[in-house]
């Protein structure tokens, strides 16, 4: 596996790669788990080489979120990613991402309102232009994103029918479903910041996501059930529940006439930690 930090070793690196055949990205913060690991393997299995991202994208943190704090351990990640047969690691500091007098920025409107996009101002406007960006670096014939952030996958499939990034954007963006530990949370970096007493406790978020779906398939009212669902999440010991929705799988639109497949998605706060998940109803 080659590691390169600089835009002129990436060209050198991915022109090689490509005439060797297809190549595709997955793009991370770092932190790896097997969450991560799981893109990587779908990707190798789709495409000839695989080129992995490290970047902990200052533009998609807000100020008092944890951009300092976020686990960077990129000899363990290199490590990890040698391990499973990647061919480029592409490593970028800020200042080559984001060199001086740097001023644009992409905002999908729509799929970006509401959910995370109301709660962290400015996010999907940070994630989208960092993705457009290493698209255009790396540019790979298919990219691979977790439906862990499910928001953000529609954010990037938006995007990149709107910009003509991959093509056809359709196939070239690959959502690998949601991997779970064994008690069911969905395993993400920021799980690292929960105590043991938190991590026990966080175990009731896809739980009492399982139960209102439950409720819902059995008929109970839509309110009801995110109401109870909402004091569930509390009394497990969360700190407060951003928000515990229903909505339209593909547009992310409220639920009305129109929706097709339903999902809920829920964010909730725990000692500081903001964790995320969704699942698809019955
Ligand atoms: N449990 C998971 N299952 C499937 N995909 C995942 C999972 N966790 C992360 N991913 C995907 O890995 C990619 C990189 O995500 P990222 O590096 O932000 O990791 P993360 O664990 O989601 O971290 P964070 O704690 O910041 O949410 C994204 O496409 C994300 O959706
Ligand atoms: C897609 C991404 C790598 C962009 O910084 C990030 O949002 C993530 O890790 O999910
Ligand atoms: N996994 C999404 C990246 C973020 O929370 O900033």
């Amino acid at each position: 596996m080659k590691t390169v930090t600089t835009l002129v070793a990436l060209r050198t690196e991915t022109e090689r790669l490509r005439q060797g055949g297809s190549l595709a990205l997955v793009p991370t913060m770092g932190a790896l788990h097997e969450g991560h690991l799981t893109l990587v393997r779908k990707a190798r299995s789709q495409a000839d080489h695989v080129a992995v991202s490290i970047f902990v994208n200052p533009k998609q943190f807000g100020p008092n979120e944890d951009l300092d704090a976020y686990p960077r351990q990129l000899a363990r990640d290199s490590e990890l990613l040698e391990a499973e047969g990647v061919a480029l690691l592409w490593a970028p500091t800020p200042g080559e991402m984001y060199p001086a007098g740097y001023a644009t920025s992409i905002s999908v409107e729509g799929v970006s309102a509401g959910l995370c996009g109301a709660d962290r101002p400015g996010h999907f406007d940070g994630v989208a232009t960092v993705v457009c960006k290493l698209f255009n670096q790396v540019r790979p014939d298919m990219a691979f994103f977790g439906e862990k952030d499910w928001q953000q996958l529609a954010v990037i499939r938006r995007m990149a029918r709107d910009l003509d990034l991959l093509f056809p954007p359709a196939d070239a963006i690959y959502g690998v479903p949601i991997v779970r530990e064994g008690d069911g949370l969905a395993m993400s970096s920021r799980n690292a910041y929960l105590s043991v007493e938190q991590r026990k406790q966080a175990t009731a978020l896809p739980a009492s996501m399982r139960r209102a779906i439950a409720a819902l398939a059995k008929g109970a009212g839509v309110p009801g059930v995110l109401e109870q669902l909402t004091g569930d999440i509390l009394a497990a010991g969360f700190d407060s529940v951003d928000y515990a929705e229903l909505r339209d799988a593909e547009s992310l639109a409220p639920p009305g006439p129109a929706s097709g497949n339903l999902r809920l998605f829920v964010a909730a706060r725990i000692g500081g930690t903001r964790l995320i998940d969704n699942m698809p109803l019955a």
